[in-house]
């Protein structure tokens, strides 16, 4: 397995030991993960295999049973670092639902964390800067007046995306991002994280079960499963992996169809 530690300085974060359970339930049992500064990481695995209470864990949003998370150098789980509201500060976060004020125009919407963390701000400077979001994440300047039900499934997850963006992070989660897109739309959202991603120097914690997105946009690919990380690595090597959920993953029909189709992009 090949989780080589890198330089703690390196990392944006760092798991160690973790446990997560509901109840009887055991999600996750001494599961390591590191994620490296300037990275994408694909968090793939199974259905239930805990990848969303593993995202929720890092940003301090459950409270693991054991272990210890630590964020951009920072001890998440202490009492200092939820009292500072350090790591929500330096994190953007897009759900799989998108999870956008329905009754708040996009501009509204983007304006939320701005108006929280930048009350002292005038109320134009907040909306510029709002806008300013909403053009990164690929969007018009008409689409700040819309409501989340006046924009396509797409749009609505780029609207999301500026939110996401909002406080200028340092480490972007995104759950799903591309679920419920088209091919075609999906592709042009993993081409604007990735540009987002080179131009920002972000660090990108990516849930995802598109393998398209595995082989077009991350660096390494952590693969959840039996409770822990399997294998957290470049593509190529995961791929040689020796795990049964592994092998029916990348090497099934569907990964032997994202495989081709990178080949012949290459
Ligand atoms: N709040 C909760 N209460 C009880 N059980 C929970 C809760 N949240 C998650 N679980 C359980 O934890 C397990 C992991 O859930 P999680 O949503 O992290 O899976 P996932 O890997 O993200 O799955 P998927 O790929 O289907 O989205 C599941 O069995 C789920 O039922």
């Amino acid at each position: 397995m090949s989780t080589e530690a890198a330089d703690a300085a390196e990392l944006a974060i760092r798991v160690r030991g973790l446990r997560n359970a509901f109840g009887e339930q055991v999600v996750h049992q001494d599961l390591d993960l590191d994620v490296r500064r300037g990275e994408i990481i694909g968090v793939v695995g199974g259905s239930g295999t805990g990848k969303s209470v593993l995202m929720r864990a890092v940003l301090g949003l459950r409270e693991p049973q054991g272990g210890s998370i630590e964020v951009l150098g920072v001890d998440a789980l202490s009492d200092r670092a939820r009292a500072s509201g350090v790591i929500e500060l330096n994190t953007g976060v897009l759900f799989q639902n998108g999870a956008l004020f329905s009754s708040l125009t996009v501009a509204e919407n983007v304006s939320v964390p701005l108006k929280e963390h930048y009350g002292a701000l005038p109320p134009d400077m907040i909306h510029d800067l709002a806008m300013l979001k909403i053009r990164m994440a690929g969007l018009g300047e008409d689409a700040g007046a819309k409501l989340p039900s006046q924009l396509s499934g797409g749009m609505r997850k780029r609207a999301a995306l500026a939110r996401a963006l909002a406080l200028d992070p340092a480490l972007l989660f995104l759950d799903e991002p591309t679920a419920g897109l088209d091919p075609i739309g999906a592709a042009a959202f993993d081409d604007l994280i990735k540009t987002l991603q080179k131009a920002l120097g972000l660090t990108v914690f990516l849930i995802t079960h598109d393998l398209d997105t595995l082989y077009t946009i991350c660096d390494r690919v952590a693969v959840i499963g039996d409770r822990r990380v399997l294998i957290n690595a470049p593509l190529a090597e995961v791929e040689r992996f020796d795990h049964p959920w592994v092998q029916d993953y990348f090497h099934g029909p569907r990964g032997r169809a994202a495989q081709a189709a990178r080949a012949k992009e290459a």
